[in-house]
């Protein structure tokens, strides 16, 4: 559900007509709805309101700091995986005591300020950065609260770029390896174990695959406490899919429902991290059709947003609904391929989209919130999109729109 909607015949965000807000601020433009935000995290919230449990929104989805500080104002924890996204979490109002640190490569400064300012835990990924915290923990004077992220080698079955729970994947450790990685942590005078934490992919659209993952992390969990190590909680990460185009995912109530009978009576905090299923269809990419240019073979629309805006389809040739935000009855229905300015033969947002089309016409691009204005470049030296946030009857410019000193300020020349 989203707040994206027809009404008497053009597309609205909230109680705001798309084309008033594209005339305003201009084209490509992120457009965000503040009450999509607040009803995904609430879905999660209140389906874990029956155990202890933290919602650490996965930040690196959408890490616009209105979007943060939506969520921090409802009492989100935050999955970070870089010390700039904590810098981002502070900035938006967030509490670094309800922070997860997730990412196989964490470097010392990002640990110092990490314990600096309190985070809740390390999702460690490996047993040479379990050294490393060790070290910085310290020369600090404090323990590190440590969860160990272990790969429990389950098929996730969605894209192999977005999978992260297989053998043959960078991230965590091992499943089989974990009882002697968890004894060498406990055994670390500057690191406290609390939890363990797996996460096995993303944009899942069936529960089976989280439950084959949960199965073999309770199994180590019993496995940990038979030999004296207590786990406090369970962090599952994120993953949970949404619907792209004819994907049923499961809901969050589902989801976490299915958990919740696997984790019976335990008395375990449970800690999700999602982040797509929070942020995709709180957003949408609007732009404008500049040319149509119909050819032997093909229709291309030329539109104003391109692969650098939103890289999704020219990465995994993901599919993404593509919208009027005025439907008209001009010209033929045909189909077109809406393909960017960009010199890439992949940049493209959409193909084969069956649409009445004429210049000048504005498109949305849906579920574009998540993994849309984080994954843009300047490529083509274009400047980025401005994000906007809908709320209500009100829009608020919560990232200008890049200039072009924005881009060069930072350069030079070599000296004479
Ligand atoms: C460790 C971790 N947690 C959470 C997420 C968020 O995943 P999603 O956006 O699929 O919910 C990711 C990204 O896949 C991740 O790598
Ligand atoms: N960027 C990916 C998701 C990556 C998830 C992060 N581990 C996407 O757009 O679908």
């Amino acid at each position: 559900m989203d707040h994206f909607n027809y009404r008497d015949g053009e597309l609205f965000a909230e109680d705001v007509p798309v084309a008033d807000i594209a005339r305003q601020f201009g084209t490509p433009a992120y457009v965000y709805s503040r009450a999509t935000l607040e009803r995904h995290y609430r879905a999660y919230d209140e389906a874990l309101k029956d155990r202890p449990h933290l919602v650490c929104y996965a930040v690196k989805a959408n890490s616009n700091l209105a979007v943060l500080n939506v969520l921090a104002r409802l009492g989100s924890g935050f999955d970070i995986v870089s010390a700039g996204e904590l810098e981002r979490v502070l900035r938006a109002g967030g509490d670094p005591g309800k922070v997860v640190f997730s990412g196989v490569g964490k470097q010392e400064w990002e640990m110092r300020r990490a314990l600096e300012v309190g985070v809740r835990c390390f999702n460690v990924e490996s047993d040479t950065e379990l050294d490393r915290l060790n070290a910085v923990a310290g020369e600090l004077g404090v323990k590190a609260p440590v969860s160990l992220r272990v790969n429990p080698d389950v098929d996730a079955g969605t894209h192999p770029y977005i999978s992260t729970g297989l053998k043959e994947n960078k991230f965590g450790i091992d499943i089989a390896e974990a009882p002697e990685v968890y004894a060498r942590a406990a055994g670390l005078p500057n690191l406290e174990v609390k939890g363990v934490d797996c996460h096995i992919g993303s944009q899942l659209t069936s529960v089976s695959p989280f439950l084959d993952a949960l199965d073999r992390v309770l199994a180590l969990i019993d496995d940990l406490a038979d030999r004296g190590i207590q786990i406090r909680h369970l962090d599952m990460g994120g993953g949970l899919g949404v619907t792209y185009n004819q994907e049923q995912p499961p809901q969050p109530s589902d989801y976490v429902r299915a958990l919740s009978e696997r984790l019976g009576e335990r008395s375990l905090e449970l800690i999700l991290e999602p982040g797509r299923s929070i942020a995709a269809n709180a957003g949408i990419l609007v732009t404008r059709v500049e040319f149509l240019k119909c050819t032997d073979h093909r229709n291309f629309a030329i539109i104003d947003a391109a692969m650098n805006d939103l890289i999704r389809p020219a990465l995994y040739s993901a599919w993404q609904a593509i919208i009027p935000v005025r439907p008209h009855q001009d010209g033929d229905e045909r189909a077109w391929d809406l393909v960017g300015p960009v010199c890439e033969t992949g940049d493209f947002l959409g193909k084969d989209r069956r649409l009445r089309l004429k210049a000048g016409d504005l498109l949305a691009v849906r579920s574009a919130g998540a993994y849309g204005f984080v994954m843009s470049s300047n490529y083509n030296t274009r400047n980025r999109p401005p994000e906007l946030m809908v709320d209500g009857d009100q829009v608020h410019v919560v990232r200008r729109r890049e200039t072009l000193e924005d881009q060069l300020g930072p350069e030079s020349c070599l000296p004479e």
